[in-house]
């Protein structure tokens, strides 16, 4: 099927080159996008500057309508976006599915947020005087998204951004672009007005230029690589954007002798092999004590050898395909180099046909390993082992990256103890799935900047201002 561009509420791009999106379990064609570029953008841009004229004065009240409306035909559509998903993807359909609640979770609770925009007064030093401050949307959003989330980082923008009064240009990864492109199909269908929101396929560069150099744009939010992120952070300097960025992770998940055994193991495969381990938040390291290594990294290597690899249509499949072959050259290299240095593997250590790689269980990882240094993005786990809490927390935090972490114990002494000392802007304690629409997801150092969720995640769209009221006659 030949998907479009949409500008204006217009599906467009039919006459340019298309590009192939393919199913990485398969090799399958599962549909095309438009490569769009410069004009393209400009002509997005175009329609959300005019676009912002009349939504951003619509209440607050009128654009929760119609961002529950939206919100309520992507529930209709779970079962078929979610099928959608598992095949440009890959995660298994379950997981897509449960994307898609999660993605639209963003919707509703932002639906309601935008309706507690308050502003403040505050007293002045003279009598005569008022001060108000008030928040205004920042005007044309410039939002760039990754593959491994197709539905949900566009949500977790959108809603706020349009919640807010803003209207949005995207870009969805190339790789994935189907998911978004059916998600704003639905948003003409519910009555979003046409140029509220647009979506460009095509040329990255050219396309994420086009905004950047574009001063109507106010704002970019994005998330994928930390080495993109910077880039765009640099360009963004030209026309000075308010700027969010979430880049990438490198989660450590620390576990004590005290913790609750087998919920700990839950935890941390759900943690870990999330989206076959592509996810920013996924665990990427696991510091155990070493009282209760070995029994813990057995248990932990018999759960992951009981999760089905495989097509994420097929019944019963837990880990889905990498994303493409650069994807599986990474496991493949960290898997190896930590086997050079003295890891022993307890399960998986091979890929297999196609982009399937098996859940892969390390022991004695080492800090020079690395798996131990860089986001592998895929279903590997070291697991390393640590004396005292004061070492562990020290290992956790010896990265440049901060955006998740974990921390598995029975004491809340000792929990709050770690999470205060862990340089994340996330850390789940005894809780290996955090993410949810009410609360801030972001990261410390060079995980990003910014935060998605909660409103902490309105803020972002939102310019504050000052108004001074003098009295005196
Ligand atoms: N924080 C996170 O959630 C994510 C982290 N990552 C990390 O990044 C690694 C690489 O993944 P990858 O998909 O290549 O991430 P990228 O950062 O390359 O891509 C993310 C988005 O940015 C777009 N993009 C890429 N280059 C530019 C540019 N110069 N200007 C404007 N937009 C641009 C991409 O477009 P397109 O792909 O269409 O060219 C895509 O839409 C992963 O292995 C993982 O480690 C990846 C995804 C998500
Ligand atoms: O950036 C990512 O990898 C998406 C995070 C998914 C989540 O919200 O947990």
């Amino acid at each position: 099927m030949n998907y479009s561009i949409i500008i204006n509420g217009q599906e467009v791009g039919q006459d340019l080159e298309q590009l192939d999106v393919t199913n990485p379990a398969t090799g399958d064609l599962v549909g095309t996008v438009p490569k769009g570029g410069k004009a393209e953008a400009r002509q997005a841009t175009d329609a959300a500057f005019e676009a912002f004229k009349t939504w951003s004065k619509l209440s607050a009240y009128e654009r929760s309508e119609k961002l529950m409306a939206w919100s309520t035909l992507i529930d209709e559509h779970a079962d078929e976006i979610g099928e959608l998903m598992t095949r440009e993807q890959g995660k298994p359909f379950e997981e897509a599915k449960g994307e898609v609640v999660y993605a639209n979770s963003f919707f509703k609770w932002y639906a309601e947020e935008g309706k507690r925009i308050y502003g403040e007064m505050i007293p002045a030093t003279v009598a005569n005087k008022r001060i108000f401050v008030h928040k205004q949307p920042v005007g044309v959003v410039a939002a760039i998204t990754p593959w491994n989330f197709p539905a949900a980082m566009i949500t977790r923008k959108v809603g706020p951004a349009i919640a807010s009064g803003c209207t949005v240009v995207i870009k969805p990864a190339n790789l994935t672009p189907l998911t978004a492109i059916r998600m704003v199909q639905l948003a003409k269908e519910a009555g979003i007005p046409d140029g509220v929101v647009n979506v460009v396929t095509g040329d990255s560069k050219e396309i994420g230029q086009e905004w950047l150099q574009d001063m109507r744009v106010r704002k970019l939010t994005f998330t994928g690589s930390t080495e993109v992120g910077k880039e765009l952070m640099k360009g963004s300097a030209k026309t000075v954007k308010k700027v969010s960025l979430e880049l990438g992770g490198h989660a450590p998940a620390i576990v004590m002798d005290d913790a609750n055994f087998d919920k700990a193991v839950e935890q941390v495969i759900a943690a870990k092999y999330r989206n076959a381990g592509q996810t920013c938040v996924c665990i990427n390291r696991l510091y155990v004590h070493e009282k209760i290594a070995d029994k813990f990294a057995q248990a932990i290597a018999e759960k992951s050898k009981e999760l089905k690899v495989g097509n994420g249509l097929e019944e019963g499949v837990k880990i889905g395909p990498l994303i493409n072959e650069d994807a599986v050259e990474k496991v493949k290299k960290h898997v190896q180099d930590a086997k050079d240095k003295g890891a022993n593997v307890l399960t998986g250590g091979e890929s297999k046909e196609g982009l399937f790689y098996q859940p892969t269980v390390l022991m004695n990882a080492t800090d020079d390993m690395l798996c131990m240094n860089d986001e592998t993005f895929g279903p590997l786990l070291p697991i390393a082992t640590f004396k005292t809490v004061d070492e562990a927390i020290e290992r956790a935090n010896d990265t440049d990256f901060g955006l998740a972490a974990y921390v598995y114990t029975s004491s809340i002494n000792t929990g709050i103890y770690i999470a205060e000392q862990l340089e994340y802007g996330i850390v789940g304690l005894n809780d290996g799935v955090p993410s949810s629409a009410q609360a801030p997801f972001g990261g410390f150092k060079q995980s990003g900047i910014g935060r998605e969720g909660g409103h902490y995640g309105m803020d972002e769209f939102l310019e504050v201002k000052y108004i001074s009221l003098d009295l005196a006659e």
